[in-house]
């Protein structure tokens, strides 16, 4: 079975005054569905960099970025956007909710701009709320959210889309320790449940260990992915 994601020696590349500046070197990556990977390294390493063009966001400047084996680089953009559809669900730092709806309409809101009717979504929606801790909670709006909450509602929002891949940047950052762990086992326990394959950029070592394996990036290169011990 092809990994959910494989990118094949990509390399992307920014224009740096007369120069370039290589944002990622030859990387090489595979993630399975089931898995749940970490990505450190310094700032400035490439971290995002590698998000974006795994969320076909970027396109890198060479090589390849296969999603479900299905190269995204070879792609017309309009293919690549309905590839990103279904395929990856991201999660960004900030959670970006709606001010004015409630944790179920930000489901639920993401389901109908995919064009799902929303009988059919309105069930899924609930069901997910349950599934990230927040079932008592659906009828309030992100003012009356703790930031973990919002952060679940965000998990949640980008589960609606049923991805093979989730891109997480940075989802502990504007949490303490108690929640941001929560959060990470959270992500753990989705990966496993929808056998999704999970890619994590963290900055928190602290909860390395709680992911399947660790792989770091530095000046744009990437080690290989390290498992954790049992
Ligand atoms: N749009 C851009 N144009 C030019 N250079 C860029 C651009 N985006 C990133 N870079 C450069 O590419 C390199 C990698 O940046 P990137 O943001 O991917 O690193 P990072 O590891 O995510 O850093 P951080 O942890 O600070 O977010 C850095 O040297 C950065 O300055």
């Amino acid at each position: 079975m092809n990994p959910a994601l494989n990118l094949i020696d990509t390399t992307l590349e920014y224009r740096d005054g007369d120069g370039t500046l290589k944002a990622l070197d030859r990387v090489n990556l595979s993630v399975k569905s089931g898995e749940i990977l970490s990505l450190t390294g310094p700032s400035g390493s490439g971290k995002s960099s590698l998000l974006a063009v795994a969320a076909t966001l970027i396109r890198p400047t060479s090589g390849l970025v296969l999603l479900d084996g299905i190269d995204a680089t070879a792609l017309s953009a309009q293919e690549t956007a309905a590839l990103r559809r279904e395929h990856i669900g991201i999660i960004f730092q900030q959670p970006n909710l709606l001010p004015s709806l409630t944790a179920l309409e930000q489901l639920q809101i993401a389901a109908h701009l995919r064009g799902e009717s929303p009988k059919k979504s309105g069930t899924r929606a609930q069901d997910l709320m349950e599934l990230v801790g927040l079932a008592g909670a659906a009828g309030r709006r992100p003012h009356e959210l703790s930031g973990g909450q919002r952060q679940r509602v965000n998990i949640a929002r980008a589960l609606m889309g049923q991805p093979k891949l989730l891109l997480v940047d940075e989802p502990t950052a504007a949490l303490d320790h108690e929640r941001s762990a929560a959060v990470v086992e959270l992500l753990v326990r989705v990966t496993r449940e929808f056998n999704v394959a999970t890619l994590m950029v963290t900055h928190d070592t602290e909860y390395v260990p709680l992911t399947d394996a660790e792989a770091s990036m530095r000046d744009g290169q990437l080690t290989a992915p390290q498992a954790m011990a049992a």
